[in-house]
């Protein structure tokens, strides 16, 4: 954790809230927001499942590794991260070491139902989402875990009331 970055940083699975929540937080706080995916989009000038088809996965998280050393590097981000930001250690590095980390978790059942339908999540398009996304919480639900200052149950509450929490247990003001 770094407090004196004053940057938040939200992890978790694809349809943990991240986006969503990252958002109406920035809003709340009247902070500036980011989100990862939107900028490798932005850098590319194509989307995600354009990336993942030309230079696969690996060439997707070369991409990926570069913004969040990017945008960690700066101040008074709010950022949300891609689902899978956990995985490079010099990402989950640069993620602990420059701002307060927040796991946004959800059970594989809701993400599942979160993300059903939704467009733009080239690693849930080759099978069954719902082993997927169960596979992928297995792996990385301990990475989260290793470098998140607060974990936060995304169950039940809605976003609104999650964002108040956080910004109550956060101790943050606009
Ligand atoms: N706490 C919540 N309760 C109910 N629905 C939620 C909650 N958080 C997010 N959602 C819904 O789940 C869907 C996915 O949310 P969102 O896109 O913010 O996830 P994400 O973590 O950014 O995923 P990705 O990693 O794929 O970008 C959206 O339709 C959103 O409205
Ligand atoms: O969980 C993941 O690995 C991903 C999540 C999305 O946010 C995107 O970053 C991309 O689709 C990969
Ligand atoms: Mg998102």
């Amino acid at each position: 954790m770094n407090s004196s970055s004053n940057n938040i940083f939200l992890i978790g699975l694809m349809g943990a809230g991240k986006s969503t929540v990252g958002k109406l937080l920035a809003k709340k706080l009247g902070r500036r927001f980011l989100d990862a995916d939107h900028v490798i989009e932005d850098r590319c000038g194509v989307k995600i499942p354009v990336i993942f088809e030309m230079e696969g996965e690996d060439g997707f998280r070369k991409r990926e590794a570069q913004a969040i050393k990017d945008i960690t590097a700066e101040d008074d981000v709010i950022l949300a991260t891609g689902g899978g930001a956990v995985l490079l250690p010099e990402n989950r590095q640069f993620l602990s070491e420059r701002g307060t980390v927040i796991y946004l978790h959800a059970n594989p059942m809701e993400l599942w139902h979160r993300t059903k339908g939704g467009e733009g999540r080239p690693l849930l398009k080759n099978g069954d989402a719902k082993k997927i996304l169960e596979n992928l919480y297995d792996i990385r639900d301990p990475l989260y875990r290793e470098i998140a200052d607060h974990v936060i149950e995304t169950g039940k509450p809605s976003v609104n009331q999650l964002v108040n929490t956080l910004i109550m247990q956060l101790e943050l003001s606009a």
